[in-house]
């Protein structure tokens, strides 16, 4: 129990103090906090022979990237074409993000019903396991992000002139992590048999997706706390940086199995609205983040999400070579956006509780 443990050593975040966060408030259930010891097999996939159109290099991409989507959902890319100095800047940036000053973070906090701003371990929104990190997001228009500049006027209508570098560093990064999603779009079909159709292409891109910031402060008693709690992304599919410390894990066969980290790769997982465009082929894992003792931990996160008001469901065909049966009801993100907004705190278990409230909410 957290009133047995010398919580008080945990050291206050900055905004802590003006919250009056209880360190208990950030304790997890003991069941949540059990070691990974050993690594997740999410294979690394060198994707220079795909992006360049080379038939057999498709081939044995799209051969691997089945096999791990259909175990846990999770593998990794190299030569990916977003520049590696484009992630080191965008890296190096999140600081700029999270050294501001308390007061002007309340400022930018997320509102209400949505993602988009700063978040201090959600403590406007849970009042108990609460993750120890904090976090920024802002938004990227797959179709016109790039014509509008619209990382750059976010920044500049929201932060100020002051922030033009750190506004310029996340427009770059967001169009080139725009153009690989795009590109993993692509791959997916191939692994499919949908890419003769562009099945999955039409359905991203006219989307948005949700660029995130996040910034994990390290912490006196990490085997109490958990960075970001057991959850799968609602999202389709995330395209994840995480720095050189550590701390990404992933459920698979039933225990908690760590992603290590990858110098130039990044990290791609299916989400649920993914799986359920696959009639459940592809798996959304449950995955966390972990805290340490020594070094603060910063990743950076790109969810890549469909046009919203367009009707899921997957292909026919994807439905008959999986047996036939359509498991899951159509719907649109834009439900299930605001179910994870307003109506569920994301777990392991969004999707099922999702389709179970769908029915009843005012937009059927
Ligand atoms: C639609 C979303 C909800 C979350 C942000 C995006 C995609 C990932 C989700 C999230 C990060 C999963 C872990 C729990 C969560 C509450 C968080 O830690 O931020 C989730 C986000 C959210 O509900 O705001
Ligand atoms: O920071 C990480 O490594 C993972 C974070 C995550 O899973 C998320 O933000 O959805
Ligand atoms: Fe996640």
């Amino acid at each position: 129990m957290a009133s047995s443990t010398n919580i008080h050593t945990l050291p206050l975040f900055s905004f802590q103090k003006d919250q009056n966060l209880a360190p208990a408030q950030f304790i997890w259930p003991k069941e949540d906090l059990i070691q990974a010891q050993e690594e997740l097999n999410a294979p690394v996939i060198d994707l220079a022979g795909f992006l360049s159109d080379d038939k057999a290099a498709i081939a044995t991409a799209a051969e691997l990237v089945r096999a791990a989507c259909m175990d846990h959902g999770f593998f990794q890319v190299t030569n990916h074409g977003v520049d590696e100095a484009v992630i080191q800047a965008a890296e190096d940036e999140i600081d700029a993000l999270f050294d501001l000053p308390t007061d002007e973070k309340l400022r930018l906090r997320r509102q209400r019903g949505s993602v988009w701003g700063y978040s201090g371990a959600h403590a406007d929104r849970f009042a108990k396991n609460l993750p120890w990190k904090e976090t920024y997001s802002f938004r990227f228009d797959h179709a016109t992000g790039a014509e509008k500049k619209i990382v750059v006027d976010y920044f500049d209508t929201v932060l100020g002139k002051e922030f033009m570098k750190t506004a310029l560093v996340y427009q770059i990064y967001c169009e080139q992590m725009n153009k690989l999603a795009m590109a993993i779009f692509k791959l997916l079909e191939v692994s499919l048999g949908v890419d003769a159709e562009q099945y999955y292409t039409k359905l991203f891109e006219e989307g948005t997706s949700i660029m995130r910031c996040n910034y994990y402060p390290k912490c006196d008693k990490p085997e109490l706390v958990l960075g970001t709690g057991p959850h799968a992304d609602p999202t389709s599919i995330t395209l994840l940086h995480q720095d050189q410390v550590g701390g990404l894990e992933v459920f698979s066969e039933n225990k908690w199995k760590f992603v290590r980290p990858c110098p130039n790769a990044l990290v791609i997982n299916i989400g649920d609205t993914f799986m359920a465009l696959t009639n459940g082929m592809y798996k959304s894992c449950v995955h966390r983040a972990m805290v340490n003792s020594e070094r603060t931990r910063r990743s950076m996160v790109y969810f890549v999400c469909p046009k919203e008001d367009l009707v899921l469901r997957a292909p026919e065909k994807v439905v008959e070579a999986d047996g036939g049966r359509r498991k899951y009801a159509d719907f649109k993100w834009a439900d299930l956006y605001e179910f994870t907004q307003n109506h569920h705190r994301v777990d392991g278990a969004t999707l099922d509780n999702f389709f179970r409230w769908l029915p009843s909410s005012p937009a059927n």
